[in-house]
């Protein structure tokens, strides 16, 4: 069965490696205190902390980072990438949509094989329209800013969320527009429904306490 991401807030349950909170363990239990404070959906890395966040009932958009020293693209780079996160359960497969060089098939040939083969929902991380259309024209199921900032063409030393591209895709394009990146407080999170998002996605302000513990640090313990 297909299933559809709900508006609302949608959280991001990641950890690298060399975060104390990596593990399905730990993402398992993040995950179901997003969804006891209203979440509507989860998003999740790798096949292990996949499984993991299912517990929580909730849609989740899987995605498997696999970082490489020759290409930038590590969102679900490969068809083989995206299965893995269908059979450990992902509802919906995240992947990075961007025209940047990749090793293998490009994005927009991914999109169609993943719709064709593995039939579940795409949703397109990118980084600006033009990647927004190409991807919603091979049948990406939800567009999302997840790439805006991280792309070299648009990286900033602004660490402001691109609200103007939630707007922007929100007024052209056909399918649900996804605000993802830097939403780091409930006002931003605001801005972006009143922009035209269908569901906004927080990951490090909900689910990074090292990084919110660095913020508070930072701005608020005396030199
Ligand atoms: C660029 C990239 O790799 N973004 C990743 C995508 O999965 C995650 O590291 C982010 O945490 C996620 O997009 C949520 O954003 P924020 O943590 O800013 O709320």
């Amino acid at each position: 069965m297909t299933i559809s991401l709900p508006r609302g807030l949608i959280v991001s349950c990641q950890a690298r490696a060399d975060n104390p909170l990596h593990g399905p363990a730990f993402m398992g239990a993040m995950a179901l205190a997003a969804r006891d404070g209203g979440a509507v959906a989860i998003r999740a890395n790798g096949p292990d902390d996949i499984a993991a966040v299912k517990a929580a009932g909730l849609p989740v958009i899987g995605i498997h980072k696999i970082f490489s020293d020759e290409y930038p693209v590590y969102i679900t780079p490969s068809f083989a990438a995206a299965e893995a996160v269908v059979a450990a359960g992902a509802d919906i497969v995240g992947l990075d949509c961007t025209t940047r060089p990749r090793d293998g098939v490009p994005a927009l040939a991914l999109i169609r094989r993943i719709r064709q083969e593995l039939a579940v929902p795409v949703f397109a991380d990118v980084s600006n329209l033009e990647e927004a259309r190409a991807a919603t024209d091979c049948g990406a199921t939800y567009i999302a800013t997840t790439l805006s900032g991280y792309t070299a063409a648009t990286q900033s030393a602004n660490q402001e969320p691109d609200l103007a591209l939630v707007e922007a895709l929100a007024t052209r394009l056909p399918i649900p527009v996804i605000a993802e990146g830097r939403y780091n407080t409930p006002a931003l999170v605001r801005h972006a429904f009143e922009a035209g998002a269908h569901a906004v996605v927080v990951g490090t302000m909900i689910t990074n306490p090292r990084e919110i513990t660095r913020q508070f640090v930072a701005a608020g313990v005396p030199a």
